[in-house]
C-alpha cells in the first residue's frame, strides 16, 4: 500500500479536487483505493454532496460512503476545532491520530490518501495543527499549493515547515488558482526554488492525474 497526506499550503486550493483526481487515475489503471479526511468542517448534512468527504467517496466509487470518509463533519465553514466547539464538541489531537492510524491499519488498498483541513500550519485542535497530525502519522506528503500571487511564499513556507519535521515531500502539485498569474510562468519560477520535490502542475482545464499517478504510484 502506498498511502500519503494531502496536504495544501492554504485551505480551498485544490487538496480534495487533486486527490479526487488521483484516486480516480489509480482505479482508472486498476488499482484499489481509499480515502480518509478525519475532520471535516463546513460541512452541510442537508447538502452532503458538494463536501469532501462526499466528492472523494465519489472518487472512490462509492457516493455513499462519505460518512465513512468523515466521520466528524461539522457545519460551521471554520478552523475545526472552532467548527467543533460550535456543536459542544472538543477536538483532541490524540483521538484524530488515533483515528488515521486505526484506518490505515485497516486499509488493503494499493493507495490510500489522508486528507487534512486546510493549510499545514491551520489548527486541528485548540492546541494542534495538521502539521502535528502529519508528525504523527509520518505519512509521504503529497503538498498542495495554489497559483495565485502570492503562492510562492506559501509553498516555500510550507516546504521549510514539513521538512522541519523530517518528513518527506513526495510531490508538490501546483493547482491553478482563479484569477492568478500566468501559470508556466509561476511554475517556472517555483522550480528554481524547489529542487527536490517533482511539481506537477494542474490546470484548471482538462487536467487528469495521469502524470501525478505516474509520479507516485509507478
Ligand atoms: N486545478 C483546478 N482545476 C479546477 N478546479 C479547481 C482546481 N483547484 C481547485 N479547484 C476548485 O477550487 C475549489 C477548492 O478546491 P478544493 O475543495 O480541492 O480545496 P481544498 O484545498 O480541498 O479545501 P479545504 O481546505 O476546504 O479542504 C473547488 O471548487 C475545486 O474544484
Ligand atoms: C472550511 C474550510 N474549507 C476548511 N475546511 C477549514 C479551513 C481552516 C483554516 C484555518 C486557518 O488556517 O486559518
Ligand atoms: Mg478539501
Amino acid at each position: 500500500m502506498k498511502a500519503f497526506f494531502v496536504a495544501g499550503t492554504g485551505t480551498d486550493l485544490g487538496k480534495t479536487h487533486v486527490g479526487c483526481a488521483l484516486l480516480e487515475a489509480a482505479r482508472a489503471r486498476g488499482l484499489s483505493a481509499d480515502a480518509f479526511k478525519p475532520v471535516v468542517s463546513g460541512f452541510d448534512p442537508e447538502a452532503p454532496e458538494t463536501s469532501d468527504p462526499a466528492r472523494l467517496a465519489a472518487a472512490l466509487g462509492r457516493p455513499n460512503a462519505w460518512s465513512e470518509v468523515s466521520p466528524r463533519r461539522y457545519r460551521a465553514p471554520l478552523a475545526p476545532n472552532l467548527a467543533a466547539r460550535l456543536e459542544g464538541d472538543v477536538l483532541r489531537m490524540d483521538d484524530l491520530v488515533g483515528d488515521c492510524r486505526a484506518w490505515l491499519a485497516g486499509r488493503n488498498v494499493d493507495l490510500a490518501l489522508v486528507e487534512g483541513a486546510g493549510g499545514v500550519m491551520s489548527p486541528m485542535t485548540d492546541d494542534a495543527t495538521n502539521l502535528d497530525l502529519m508528525s504523527a502519522l509520518a505519512l509521504p506528503v503529497l503538498l498542495v499549493a495554489g497559483s495565485y500571487l502570492g503562492t510562492a511564499s506559501h509553498l516555500l513556507t510550507a516546504l521549510e515547515v514539513v521538512r522541519a519535521r523530517r518528513l518527506t515531500v513526495a510531490t508538490i502539485v501546483v493547482s491553478e488558482s482563479l484569477d492568478a498569474p500566468d501559470l508556466d510562468q509561476t511554475v517556472e519560477m517555483l522550480r528554481a526554488f524547489e529542487r527536490q520535490a517533482p511539481i506537477v502542475v494542474a490546470p484548471r482545464k482538462g487536467w487528469d492525474a495521469s502524470e501525478l499517478a505516474n509520479v507516485l504510484l509507478s
